[in-house]
């Protein structure tokens, strides 16, 4: 039987291994080079992570769902094995880290044009999904990745399922809408309400709701509402902050879709927005399932273009073992 790879070992399959840039609950990141030289990241999952069955699904989940979405925002998966011993994912390089380690490391807030751009293009890339009747079920600042030109992609699709083959619930309290509180599936409108928190916390400096354990943040999804927008900061867009407002309306049918965020918040940059064109091999649940099976282990994409203080993060997952809401966040 192979081994996992070792922590110094210094090739991945076509990939050179180097520093660590990264480690999460489920994986190990490492900057590496494919065949051309091209920086990429490489998870790879902990040792632990492949010996619980529960958490080597949603890595092989990841590993799956990255490399058949395509979509500007999404963060782009090159190559990767979803299961087993040599398990891994590579994907674009994001020298700044994840948003939220670059929020925490710069201390100042984002300009506002800088917010809205960031907004954008997460709302874009839960329009593609909900599109393909995906939900992602953890945007948070953890999940987005931002390159030096301001632009956004949504990472880590672990917890992402297709609506009409059921999958886990799963959240992270901070961002988590009530009907997950409740014990409802989640829906796109779900995806939106975590996006108008995301959209609070990046136009306001501050998260809407705030407590210290998971019931204390459940109470405050599940009755309490926000101050507007407009009162925290005076600069954001009208209509920006009325449809994130809307985003965290407590009832799913009241809230508006991802792409209605969207161009509202390209208008707000001065655009006018276009209808988004999706690319003709988007995967459906049924593609979807027969590419993990057609390519048993290894499965791989073109090559990369170039290198491009909060409180710990409960997450809620439920489905078999017993739901321990505080278990895996950094
Ligand atoms: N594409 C990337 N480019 C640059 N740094 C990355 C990239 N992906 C991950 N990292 C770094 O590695 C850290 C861990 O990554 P991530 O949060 O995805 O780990 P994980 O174990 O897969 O996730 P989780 O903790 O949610 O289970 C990130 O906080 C970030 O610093």
């Amino acid at each position: 039987m192979s081994l996992p790879p070792m922590p110094d070992q210094n090739t991945l399959s076509t990939y050179t291994l180097h520093r660590v840039i990264g480690r999460g609950n489920t994986s190990l990141v490492r900057l590496a080079t494919d065949s051309r030289g091209q920086q990429v990241a490489v998870k790879i999952p902990h040792a632990e992570t492949l010996a619980v069955q529960d958490s080597a699904e949603l890595f092989g989940n990841e590993v799956r769902l990255t490399l058949q979405f395509r979509h500007p925002h999404l963060v782009q998966g090159f190559g990767g094995t979803p299961f087993g011993p040599q398990a891994f994912l590579a994907v674009q390089f994001y020298p700044g880290g994840a948003l939220s380690e670059q929020l925490q490391r710069d201390g100042t807030p984002l300009s506002m044009n800088g917010a809205l751009r960031i907004l954008a293009d997460v709302a874009s890339a839960l329009s593609y999904l909900h599109h393909l009747g995906a939900v992602h079920q953890d945007v948070k600042t953890q999940n987005v990745y931002v390159n030096s030109e301001g632009r956004a992609a949504l990472g880590d699709l672990g917890n992402t399922y297709f609506i009409a083959q059921g999958g886990k619930i799963s959240g992270s309290p901070y961002y988590m809408a009530p009907e997950i509180y409740h014990g409802e599936s989640s829906s796109a409108a779900s995806d939106v309400y975590s996006l108008g928190i995301l959209a609070y916390e990046l136009l306001s400096g501050e998260r809407p709701y705030h407590g210290h354990t998971y019931e204390e943040l459940m109470v405050a999804h599940l009755t309490r509402f926000p101050p507007p927008l407009a009162h925290l900061n005076p600069q954001v867009p009208r209509n920006v902050a009325r449809l994130a407002e809307l985003a965290l309306a407590k009832r799913t049918g009241e809230r508006p879709s991802a792409d209605a965020m969207r161009r509202a918040l390209l208008t707000a940059l001065g655009e006018t927005p276009a209808d988004e064109v999706y690319e003709a091999e988007a995967p459906l649940p049924e593609a979807a399932g027969r590419l993990v099976g057609r390519h048993g282990s290894g499965v791989g994409r073109a090559a990369p273009p170039g290198p491009a203080s909060v409180p710990p993060e409960p997450v809620r997952e439920e489905g078999g073992s017993r739901w321990n809401p505080f278990r895996r966040r950094k």
